[in-house]
């Protein structure tokens, strides 16, 4: 499971319109007795980009794999509408042997009813989608660290997930591909149509990218704060100078080191 990023049909049970995916009451509590996140309310709509932002710790993870299925809450539950749901991790766990067209192609490999002529013109497409058309021959080995967190995001497109659920997909990479890759993730985004939760440790790239930032409090995770960015997109990397912008990463980062709103 964790060498694939991209889960299909995740138990998908019947959800209000407009709604991708409700966090109702959820808490974790690990057989260690470790209670990652306690009492988290959340309800995302379709096609809203949510980022978190929490104390190392807090339960980030723990909130997104239980979205992904990957984990069960204790109390409370987790419902997703979505019905193929993309997962980026930090890192792109690629295989080694396998050139990047294999690796694209390997998430729907892993598919049901994927016929070889699809899984090859699926792969191409989402390989163009992430401008990696002229290394598509190239093993990871012969990619610098953002080219090949393009060939994890182009592997997640490759099934057009309705909702992305990305775990710090750019917190590797240096400072100037890392805002190279919110630009590309957000003109994906707008292109695509896809809800998706992202987690961050950069104030800045939640706000960049995020229709709302969500702030919790150090463990056991709680959610302290929702902050709207009202920016429409696409948002253009100059709206990282405006005075708007680093209002609300200012406010964020207040409420992170426990200051009021
Ligand atoms: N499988 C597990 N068993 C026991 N404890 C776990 C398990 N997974 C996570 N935890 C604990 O739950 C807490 C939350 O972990 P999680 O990885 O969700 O935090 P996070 O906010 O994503 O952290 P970071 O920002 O450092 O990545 C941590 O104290 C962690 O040690």
């Amino acid at each position: 499971m964790e060498l694939i990023d991209t889960l299909q049909d995740v138990d998908a049970r019947r959800l209000t319109r407009g709604t991708d995916m409700v966090f109702d009451g959820v808490v974790k509590r690990f057989p260690t007795g470790t209670v990652a996140v306690d009492g988290v309310d959340l309800a995302v709509r379709q096609g809203e980009f949510v980022a978190v932002v929490g104390p190392s710790g807090c339960g980030k993870s723990t909130l997104l794999r239980m979205a992904a299925g990957l984990e069960g809450p204790t109390e409370g539950t987790v419902t997703v509408g979505a019905k193929s749901v993309g997962f980026i991790f930090q890192e792109p766990t690629l295989l080694p042997w396998r050139d990047v067209r294999g690796n694209v192609e390997l998430s729907a490999e892993l598919g049901r009813g994927v016929s070889d002529d699809e899984r090859r013109a699926r792969a191409e497409e989402s390989i163009a989608a992430v401008g990696l058309r002229d290394f598509a021959d190239q093993l990871p080995s012969a990619l610098s660290g953002g080219m090949r967190m393009r060939v994890s995001l182009a592997r997640a497109l490759t099934l057009s997930p309705d909702l992305m659920l990305l775990d710090e997909p750019f917190g590797a990479l240096d400072e100037m591909t890392r805002l190279d890759m919110q630009v590309e993730l957000q003109r994906l985004y707008v292109e695509r149509g896809f809800t998706a939760m992202f987690i961050t440790h950069s104030v800045s790239e939640a706000v960049y990218l995020a229709d709302r930032v969500v702030v919790m409090t150090a463990r056991p995770g709680r959610i302290a704060a929702v902050v709207d960015i009202d920016s429409p997109y696409p948002r253009s990397p100059e709206l990282r100078y405006e005075k708007a912008f680093n209002d609300h990463v200012a406010e964020i980062s207040a409420l992170l080191h426990g200051g009021m709103r």
